[in-house]
């Protein structure tokens, strides 16, 4: 797998603040989130990346280019669909995205062409040829997807994708993201700040809080599975005086299990070995009480977050 963007030590310095502050990160194939709240250096570092504003200092490289001297080359083989609406009112998607296409080297033919198929990959059909100042803001973003991928690019570069769509929105527009992996093996770099975004769209994440990187690693291992295990229990039906989870905790307790409640019915249990699911069951089973969740706990990655810059108060968790 070959690299698709590198940075060392990228800074970026605006006259009252520090934009990008020595960003050393490694970016792979697939779809990777670049995450964090507004005004962590998101948009900036993705214009450094286009080769369309200078980096005070360090390095970068996006395929393998140089984003100091190479900025058309990367910009050929890369898209970009930028935060803001940037869409004329008057045209329709389909003159709109000829045009870009035309823009980006490709001929008459195959612009018409080209754009025909991506705005159909999108989700835009017929609304296609009328002005874009009708669209709803799911349209709109649509239209800017497709013309960042309408030059078959081998990295698109995405600010803010999801913003002003409703979840249901969201939630295509992301499926939509994943598949211009999957189905093109285009290489993906979204920005977001809504966390709970991330955990099911991309393979990897960036985390940047002023400027500086905060963790780069796959979804998976922040999300990984920790060592406790959130249990819920009934009540007894035929005496709700009893105090289920106290009796629970207790015995658990007793056989020697550390236990602790979160202030809300779950009781999260340090899982020791194998043998202490069967613990808990057993336990519950005993005490003539039903379990209403027995389930091994992840780390969401809004969690890693508030540990590692010390509180997600400005940082939506969607
Ligand atoms: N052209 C500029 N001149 C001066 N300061 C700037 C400029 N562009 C960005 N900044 C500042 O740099 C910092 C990073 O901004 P940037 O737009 O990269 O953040 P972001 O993470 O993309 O946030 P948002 O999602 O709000 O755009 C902010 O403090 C911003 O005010």
């Amino acid at each position: 797998m070959s690299t698709v963007i590198k940075t060392d030590g990228l800074t970026k310095k605006f006259p009252r603040v520090t934009a990008l502050d020595r960003l050393t990160v490694e970016v792979q194939p697939g779809v990777v989130g670049l995450v964090g709240a507004n005004g962590a250096g998101k948009s900036t570092l993705i214009k450094i990346l286009l080769g369309l504003a200078p980096a005070t200092s360090g390095t970068g490289q996006v395929l393998g280019l140089d984003i100091a001297t190479e900025g058309s080359a990367i910009r050929e083989q890369v898209g970009y669909m930028p935060e803001h609406d940037c869409l004329p009112p008057d045209v329709s998607a389909t003159e709109f995205v000829v045009h870009m296409a035309r823009m980006s080297g490709l001929p008459a033919a195959a612009a018409r062409e080209r754009t025909a198929d991506t705005l159909r990959h999108v989700g835009l059909y017929e609304e296609r040829y009328r002005p874009m100042g009708g669209y709803s803001t799911g349209m709109k973003q649509r239209v800017k997807l497709a013309q960042a991928l309408v030059h078959d690019p081998k990295l698109v570069l995405l600010d803010e994708p999801t913003n002003g769509l409703d979840p249901a929105g969201r939630d295509d527009m992301l499926a939509l993201i994943r598949r211009v992996y999957t189905d093109f093996g285009i290489s993906v770099l979204v920005t977001t700040h809504l966390l709970g975004e991330l955990e099911r769209t991309c393979d990897h994440l960036v985390v940047i809080d002023g400027g500086r990187l905060l963790r780069s690693s796959s979804t998976a291992s922040f999300t990984e599975a920790t060592q406790l295990i959130a249990v819920e229990v009934t009540d007894r039906p035929d005496d709700p005086a009893f105090d289920a989870d106290a009796a629970v905790l207790a015995r658990l307790t007793a056989a020697g299990l550390s236990v602790r409640t979160d202030g809300t019915k779950i009781m999260l249990v340090q899982l020791r070995d194998d043998d202490t699911y069967d613990a808990i069951r057993d336990t519950v089973a005993d005490l003539g009480l039903g379990l209403v969740r027995l389930e091994q706990r992840r780390h969401r990655v809004a969690e890693i977050f508030a540990t590692e810059t010390g509180g997600p108060s400005d940082v939506a968790a969607s």
